[in-house]
């Protein structure tokens, strides 16, 4: 078994205890007190590089990585830093992230906020828009076509927009077809957890214009975040080196002050 499915056996064990619990009808009515969703494309839109700042206390390939007691004052740090939007992994046994992280940072940042998991079904949908989230990653190597197209179609009618993560060119295509709008290239090989930094400099020139283009994993500082940057990306998204960091603050203040100019740095600097 490869490691997202491994993962994935797990979430769908965890899932159906939260389905048990709550029903449908209760998240989409607490769906319908949640703020308003943020204006998604308007942070990841601009002309500078934009941060994604991820809380992240743990993950397959690094274990424990940071305790964070208080998600809320996390994200209170990385959004006074000047981070664009907020990423949450609500993920439980790998990951070690709940929904009430996702509600916390909800309730402090003004910000858009992702929710990073791994969603196999509507009903994750609705309690990410239930928490506060204004966006939703959808893993293409973890869905077939069929539930791809749907929950993409799906986020979008409950005002969720959706992240959609590819690792190769050929779960590119699928993610193009299927109609994504915002495609996040991930370094890191789910199945293996290998990272490659090259996959995003390989697969950006496949997708067109118009598509917003965010590099994930493995940027260990700004010098990353300009080679992301020349290679074509709108945005980065950050965990491990601002989680393990001293201080996550003045971390994201150095990314974004790298990606506020990105063509003017002279190359490799
Ligand atoms: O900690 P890093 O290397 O900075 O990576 C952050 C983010 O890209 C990573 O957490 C991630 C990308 N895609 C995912 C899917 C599920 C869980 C986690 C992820």
């Amino acid at each position: 078994m490869s490691v997202l499915e491994e993962i994935l056996e797990g979430v769908r064990a965890d899932l159906a205890e939260r389905q048990e619990r709550v029903s449908l009808a209760e998240l989409k009515e607490r769906a319908g007190r949640a703020p308003a969703p943020r204006d998604v494309y308007a942070a990841l839109g601009g002309d500078q590089v934009a941060v994604i700042a991820e809380v992240k206390r743990s993950s397959p390939s690094k274990g424990a990585m940071a305790a964070i007691a208080d998600p809320a004052a996390l994200a209170g740090d990385y959004e006074s830093g000047g981070a664009h939007v907020i990423s949450v992994l609500t993920e439980r046994r790998r990951f070690g992230g709940t929904l009430d992280d996702l509600a916390a940072v909800r309730a402090v940042v003004d910000i858009p906020v992702l929710r990073k998991d791994f969603i196999v079904t509507s009903y994750q949908l609705w309690e990410a828009r239930a928490y506060g989230a204004d966006l939703a990653l959808l893993i293409v190597a973890a869905l077939d076509q069929n539930a791809l197209v749907s929950l993409i179609e799906r986020a979008e009618s409950i005002g969720l927009t959706p992240l959609v993560e590819v690792h190769t060119e050929e779960e590119l295509d699928r993610a193009l077809t299927a109609g994504a709008k915002i495609i996040g290239i991930n370094a890191r090989n789910l199945k293996t957890l290998e990272v490659d930094r090259d996959v995003f400099a390989k697969l950006a020139p496949k997708v067109p214009d118009g598509v917003i283009k965010i590099a994930e994993s493995g940027v260990r500082g700004p010098h990353d975040l300009l080679a992301y940057a020349r290679a074509g990306a709108d945005a980065v998204l950050v965990g491990e080196s601002l989680v393990t960091g001293k201080d996550p603050r003045a971390a994201v203040v150095d990314l974004v002050t790298a990606g506020a100019h990105p063509a003017s740095r002279p190359e490799g600097q």
